[in-house]
């Protein structure tokens, strides 16, 4: 056994070094991760899935965590059929009292790809190409993932006492949106009680400068269903004397937002929070080329002009997208039917302060309203599919500072404070259901292409990005012993006082 405070003499550097001069196995590790076809959207990879999250459990076996498979029951597919869920990882390693305990949350399912989309090299063959690692799951989430792994080996391979208590959920269904992960917290309450920290690592930079997440935007996602009959009918014979239920619902749609972007929705906008002058600063500072991240879009122009406008549309406020219409004829040629059951799709991203229910309420009284003016027999109906709610964390909280002194220590750099307008649902969950400090830590590149053809992550970014996690480590581990430290001379006080109360 190593004496308990060997974590002052382990150096920043030897860590450094020991990861530098590993960075070929790191790599490696990477390329059997990505081997493994774990897309968890195709029933047919499902035997992968469940393969790779037992290598996953495997693997965080070999660091001596004590772990933990979930069995997450059975998955109903469209067809009625059941198929089983892959398990979920709850492991764990080390519990003194005297340190903080850090539960990082990834997942190790992906995305489908094809070669066929348009990949330049094979999805599941993880290929360097100038410094950069492409396959699929390469930055989300099997690279960082795999870095807070090789982060404890690291600690582990050089002997030294691993400054902080470690915790894992890993799970290998988050591209089809954490079915029961909710259900696994809430039943699993004793796991997180003494969590102090939870890490999450699937988002990507902003730049080329490194960055920190300190919010992520909600969505409400809706289902406008409009019915005229139960067939489809010749527009021929049918056209001219019936009641289309693709116009009302085009119309319906037409009627959710302008050309500029703007909700047309009555009162969607007033829960969001209003932009203070504080915060409008902090746009300025942020590192951001426009420019190339139009190019990356490949769109001609922006609903916006300047910097800040785009980064706060794109974090800060709300924004609908229409996403597609079942039921349509959406194929190639020129079919003349008139379709009789149509579902128009369309997602509200939410940001402080809306609220799910008040916003359902809010587009079901609008679509009602400008329905009824449509005269229509049809049937409508509206559903709110999903409602997750956005999610900000306090960038003052300790792991935040713990964060921005690591990412100086890897990269010589301040960290940008970024929110990313994405969603991960699993974010707000944590932090209401279990009330412990979130912290996002992207160690992937802006343009890493998550969900992409061509997904990377650079050796660069997931070598820097290791050497970041253990030395996050490090930092947590001395703010926390401070902050105990206050907390038990507080505890003192306190105590005094109710003595001589008595
Ligand atoms: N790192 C990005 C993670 C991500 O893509 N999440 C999805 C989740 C989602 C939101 N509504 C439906 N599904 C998204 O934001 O669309
Ligand atoms: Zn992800
Ligand atoms: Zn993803």
């Amino acid at each position: 056994m190593l004496p308990l405070h060997a974590n002052a003499a382990t150096k920043l550097e030897d860590l450094f070094q020991h990861i530098d001069a590993h960075q070929d196995d790191f790599v490696q590790s990477l390329k059997d991760w990505v081997a493994v076809p774990s897309d968890s959207s195709d029933p047919r990879f499902r035997e992968q899935l469940i393969r790779m999250v037992q290598m996953t459990a495997e693997r965080i076996r070999t660091l001596g965590a004590t772990v933990q498979l979930v069995d997450m029951g059975l998955e109903t597919l469209h067809g009625g059929q059941t198929i089983q869920f892959p398990p979920a990882i709850l492991a764990q390693l080390g519990n003194s009292t005297d340190k903080a305990t850090v539960c990082f949350y990834g997942h190790v399912d992906v995305q489908p790809a094809k070669k066929e989309d348009g990949w330049k090299t094979d999805p599941y063959t993880i290929t360097e190409i100038n410094g950069n690692l492409y396959g699929r799951g390469a930055t989300d989430n099997k690279g960082p993932v795999l870095a807070w792994i090789h982060a404890i080996d690291t600690y582990i391979a050089l002997q030294k006492t691993i400054p902080v208590n470690l915790k894992f959920i890993i799970e290998g269904v988050e591209e089809t949106g954490s079915p029961g992960l909710e259900e696994l917290l809430k039943g699993h309450e004793e796991f997180f009680s003494d969590v102090d920290y939870i890490v999450i690592s699937d988002n990507v930079w902003l730049s080329r400068k490194p960055a920190l997440t300190y919010g992520t935007r909600g969505n409400a996602y809706f289902f406008v269903e409009v019915e005229s009959g139960k067939k489809d009918l010749h527009s021929g014979t049918f056209g001219g004397i019936i009641h289309e239920s693709m116009r009302d619902l085009v119309y319906l749609l037409a009627s959710l937002a302008d050309t500029a972007g703007h909700i047309l929705i009555p009162g969607i906008y007033d829960d969001v929070a209003p932009l203070t002058e504080e915060e409008s600063k902090l746009y300025e500072s942020i590192d951001f080329d426009m420019e190339e991240h139009k190019n990356n879009t490949e769109v001609n122009t922006f609903l916006y002009n300047t910097k800040e406008e785009i980064l706060q549309h794109m974090w800060r406020y709300p924004s609908l997208s229409i996403h597609g219409i079942e039921g349509a004829f959406a194929g190639v040629g020129t079919k003349t039917v008139i379709p009789s059951k149509v579902i128009g799709k369309f997602s509200i991203r939410q940001v402080p302060n809306m609220k799910i229910p008040v916003v359902e309420k809010l587009v079901k009284k609008h679509l009602e309203d400008v329905f009824a003016k449509l005269n229509s027999p049809n049937k409508l109906k509206v559903s709110l599919e999903i409602g997750a709610m956005p999610w900000v964390a306090n960038v003052d909280d300790p792991q935040y500072e713990a964060a921005r002194t690591a990412i100086r220590k890897v990269f010589g750099v301040t960290p940008d404070m970024i929110r990313d307008g994405s969603t991960i649902p699993l974010a707000r969950t944590f932090q209401d259901l279990t009330k412990k400090k979130v912290i996002m830590i992207p160690i992937g590149g802006a343009d890493d292409g998550e969900h992409s053809q061509n997904e990377k992550i650079s050796r660069s970014n997931y070598i820097q990005g290791t050497k970041l996690f253990a030395s996050f480590f490090l930092e947590l581990a001395k703010l926390h012993e401070d902050l105990q430290k206050k907390s038990n001379s507080n505890q003192v006080k306190i105590s005094q006082r109710i003595r001589s109360q008595t």
